[in-house]
């Protein structure tokens, strides 16, 4: 079985997730946003899909990198093509991204999995059917009602421990948010949330990314006060020094880097620097599931967890394969938006979250997307 095209289908569906000047996403007015759907064929017929934003899978990405690394070539050879891949990222003067990367490197995933009718969680390493989800809010708002205030928070808050989830991280404001960054706001939310829901919801925090080391410290001792259970990216994750500092500092766990680059190399780093007590990857993030599973391998050879960035089919699968991750992230969510309603593009979610709290992964095989190809077809652009 060879590769023998990879292409990708340019549609449109319809959202209430706009992303504001700063590319943070808050509910607004209904618009017709653009999905890519990248598809790998073989010359068997057989067929792995991801999606991806549609800039991110350009032309000049499929025909520069993609095609030329993976056609001719059995998907087997997964972890070989993956390692071609990211020699193109240096020789592409990194216009191949990690997270280009990774959106091929999921569809082989999907490709696999179909073929061998397995899902890809259960292909990685299978070590649980259900896991439980933390409710991850969109960063906060001016928008009335919305999470405009801690009150708003609190509000939310209580209304996720309603709709079952066990833990809750909150996003906080951010500029182009007029008072954003304010470290006094971002503790006001805290407690309201910690008073509304009470002791025994876990809380975490992700606030605005680029605080000084003395205003995360100042955050991270009022976090503890409250019983936060991570604090996430306060500060630059291209400084190190600053999260090794700040983990000396605080007995809250740092959990990072998220947005950093270098995938798993970076990710030892942080660990052999003590820069954060729990690692954090995605597989949108560090360039593909395989990258994600070997961060979470590198945590779990240090006694640590490696908390799964992201929502989705791929992080998924990742948190559904491994022992030393806790949650999943769903989200983002926000009052005015309901997540359990899926995209057009998908007949149902990949994530369904039952009253306990549970997301219960799909046991289709391949990374398990219940994809509507009629309604891509029927809108699709390119
Ligand atoms: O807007 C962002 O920075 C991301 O969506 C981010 O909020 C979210 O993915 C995150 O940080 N999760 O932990
Ligand atoms: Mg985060």
């Amino acid at each position: 079985m060879k590769i023998s095209s990879v292409d990708v289908t340019v549609f449109t569906y319809p959202t209430r997730r706009v992303s504001d000047s700063a590319g943070h996403s808050h509910p607004g007015e209904e618009n017709q946003a653009k999905m890519a759907m990248l598809t790998i064929t073989t010359d068997e017929g057989d067929c792995g899909y991801s999606f991806a934003p549609p800039e991110v899978v350009r032309p000049h990405v499929v025909n520069a990198f993609f095609k030329k690394v993976l056609i001719g070539q059995s998907p087997f050879d997964r972890e070989r093509l993956w390692q071609d891949l990211v020699h193109w990222q240096r020789g592409s003067a990194h216009q191949l991204t990690e997270r280009a990367l990774s959106f091929v490197e999921q569809a082989l995933w999907d490709l696999i999995g179909r073929k061998l009718k397995m899902p890809v969680h259960k292909l990685l390493g299978g070590f649980r059917e259900k896991v439980p989800a933390y409710g991850s809010t969109m960063c906060g708002d001016e928008l009335k009602g919305g999470l405009s205030t801690p009150d708003e928070f609190g509000q939310f808050a209580e209304k996720l421990v309603a709709r079952g989830y066990k833990a809750i991280k909150l996003h906080t404001w951010m500029p182009p948010v007029s008072f954003a960054p304010d470290t006094k706001m971002d503790i006001k939310a805290c407690a309201a949330v910690r008073e509304a829901v009470g002791p025994d919801i876990e809380l975490m925090l992700d606030g605005y990314h680029w605080y000084s080391r003395s205003q995360a410290l100042t955050i991270g001792k009022a976090l503890e006060k409250l019983n936060f259970a991570w604090f996430e990216e306060p500060m630059e994750e291209e400084s190190m020094a600053s999260y090794a500092w700040l983990a000396e500092n605080l007995s809250i766990d740092v959990i990072g880097p998220e947005s950093l680059g270098g995938k798993h190399h970076s990710r030892a780093d942080w660990v052999k620097a003590g820069a954060c007590d729990i690692l954090r990857a995605g597989a949108n993030g560090v360039g593909g599931i395989s990258p994600c599973m070997k961060v979470a391998s590198l945590a779990e050879a240090f006694g640590m967890d490696c908390e799964v960035h992201g929502n989705g089919a791929a992080s998924l699968a990742v948190v559904g394969a491994i022992r030393n991750c806790r949650w999943y992230e769903r989200g983002l969510l926000h009052p005015f938006l309901d997540y359990d309603e899926p995209p057009a593009y998908l007949n149902s979610l990949v994530d369904p979250m039952d009253q306990q709290g549970f997301v219960h992964l799909s046991m289709r095989p391949g990374l398990g997307e219940d994809i509507n190809f009629d309604y891509i077809e029927t809108h699709t652009i390119s």
